[in-house]
């Protein structure tokens, strides 16, 4: 059974993250202040994390929170912790600024360009998009 987490970092908030302890089998003290909600993603009773199944199709685990306040940083905890127990892990960020359109997002952010609020959002839709390979 694979389950997926969603954890909110929050700088107000204040938690001992227990992600996933039934199907991954492993708890994570995050340092910064997290609120973890929403759980499941998948039910497959043959399939666990922690074998690494090509069947499986792994968990998602999406860390929000407000700028600064330690997203990316508990996203490398995360990623070395899972490394560290022979598990594979991506880390994906967005935006993605490598790419093509995440240069256009980042020349926006960055006030070197200038473009329509909503036409951003779509640039911020379509750079998930440039990284779907990875995703499914
Ligand atoms: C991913 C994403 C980021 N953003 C903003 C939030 C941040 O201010 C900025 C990304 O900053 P960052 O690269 O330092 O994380 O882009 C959006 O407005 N929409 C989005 O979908």
């Amino acid at each position: 059974m694979i389950y997926g987490t969603c954890i909110i970092a929050s700088k107000s908030l204040s938690f001992k993250a227990l992600l996933l302890r039934n199907s991954l089998n492993f708890q994570v003290n995050f340092s910064s202040k997290c609120f973890p909600r929403q759980i499941r993603m998948e039910s497959n009773l043959n399939c666990s994390i922690e074998v690494n199944k090509k069947e499986c199709r792994g968990a998602l685990i999406v860390l929000e929170g407000l700028d600064r306040s330690g997203k990316s940083s508990q996203c490398s905890r995360l990623v070395s912790y899972f490394e560290g127990q022979g598990i594979h892990a991506e880390l994906l960020r967005f935006p993605d600024r490598t790419t093509n359109v995440g240069k256009m997002i980042s020349a926006y952010l960055t006030n070197a360009s200038q473009l329509d609020d909503r036409a951003i959002q779509h640039l911020f839709s379509a750079n998930r998009w440039e990284k779907r390979f990875v995703c499914f």
